[in-house]
C-alpha cells in the first residue's frame, strides 16, 4: 500500500506529513519514520508527523516521530507544518486549528505568507514549565578539549518543558559551539534524551538571541520552534531580553512572545507531495 505524504519545512526544520482518519494512520509508526526520513534511502526529513483528521476533541490529533523513530511530544515548527497541510487539505489559507499533541492541546492560527507555498502561523505554545533534572553525570572529556566548542562552561543553564524537554545553555558565542559534539555530550546526562541549545544575546540587537541547536532524535537541525520558545523564556528570565523576542537560528528567525502562555510565530513552506511505499 502506498501513502501520500506532503513535505514542509519551518526554517529548514523539515517534516513529512501524513493526514487521514485514525484507521488509515494505524499501521504507520517508528519504522516508517526511520525509513521515510532517511536522508539517502528515504525522502529525507527531521521528523514524521501523523495527523488524525477525525479526532473527537480537536481538529487534528498530531503524533510526532523523530527521524530516528523516537516519539516526541511536541514540535513548534512541526505543528506549523501540520497546520499548513491541514489548511491545504481544506483548501484555505486562513484558519484557526485546535491540534491535540502528546504535550497537550495547542491552537494554531494560520495566515497567508509572502508566496503561494508559504503560510505564517502563530502557535499558542502553552506555559513554559520546569524541565527534567539530569539523571546521570555529564560525561568526562579529554583534558585538551576546547571548552567553547563543547559549551563546557555555560554562564547559566536551565531546563524547560514546552511539552518536550529542553536544556538551554547561556554561552559567549553559539557560533563557536560544535553542536555535533556538544549536543550528545550534554544530552547523555538525560536517560530519556533532551534537546540542547547554546544561546547568547545577539550583539547589537535588543530583545534578540542567537542559538545553536542539537535535537533529541534528529541531531543538528536548522531550527527548533519549541527550542526557540525555551531559549526566549530562559533569556527573559535571566534579564537579557524583554517579552517580544527574535530568535535567530541557522535556518532563519522566529518571533516569541514571553508570557504566562508562550506564543511562537513563524513560517511553514510546502515543498513537495510524494507517494511512498508502506
Ligand atoms: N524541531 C522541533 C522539535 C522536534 C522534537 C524534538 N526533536 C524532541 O525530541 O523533543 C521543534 O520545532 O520544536
Amino acid at each position: 500500500m502506498a501513502h501520500r505524504l506532503t513535505k514542509h519545512h519551518g526554517l529548514g526544520n523539515d517534516f513529512l506529513v501524513l493526514l487521514g482518519p485514525a484507521t488509515a494512520l494505524a499501521g504507520v509508526g517508528a519504522d516508517e519514520a526511520r525509513r521515510w526520513c532517511h536522508r539517502h534511502r528515504g525522502v529525507g526529513a527531521d521528523g514524521l508527523l501523523l495527523g488524525a483528521t477525525d479526532a473527537d476533541d480537536a481538529d487534528v490529533a498530531m503524533t510526532l516521530y523523530n527521524a530516528d523513530g523516537s516519539r516526541a511530544e511536541m514540535s513548534g515548527n512541526g505543528i506549523r507544518c501540520l497546520a499548513q497541510a491541514e489548511a491545504d487539505r481544506r483548501g484555505v489559507t486562513t484558519v484557526e486549528l485546535r491540534i491535540a499533541t502528546d504535550g497537550g492541546p495547542r491552537t494554531v492560527a494560520v495566515a497567508p505568507g509572502p508566496d503561494a507555498a508559504t503560510v505564517v502561523a502563530s502557535v499558542d505554545m502553552g506555559p513554559a514549565g520546569a524541565g527534567p533534572a539530569p539523571d546521570g553525570p555529564v560525561g568526562p572529556l579529554p583534558a585538551d578539549d576546547d571548552p567553547a566548542a563543547l559549551a563546557l562552561e555555560p554562564k547559566e543553564t536551565r531546563t524547560l518543558d514546552l511539552g518536550n524537554p529542553h536544556l538551554v545553555l547561556l554561552v559567549d558565542d553559539p557560533g563557536a559551539v560544535d553542536v555535533h559534539r556538544a549536543g550528545p555530550h550534554w544530552e547523555a546526562a538525560w536517560s530519556g534524551g533532551i534537546n540542547v541549545h547554546a544561546v547568547a544575546p545577539t550583539p547589537g540587537e535588543a530583545d534578540a538571541v542567537t542559538m545553536a541547536i542539537w535535537e533529541r532524535g534528529a541531531g543538528a537541525t536548522e531550527a527548533c520552534g519549541t527550542g526557540a520558545t525555551a531559549a526566549a523564556r530562559a533569556a527573559h528570565d535571566w534579564g537579557l531580553v524583554g517579552t517580544e523576542v527574535t530568535v535567530h537560528m541557522r535556518g532563519g528567525d522566529v518571533g516569541v512572545v514571553v508570557g504566562e502562555r508562550m506564543t511562537l510565530r513563524g513560517p511553514s513552506v510546502r515543498v513537495a507531495t510524494v507517494e511512498v511505499e508502506a
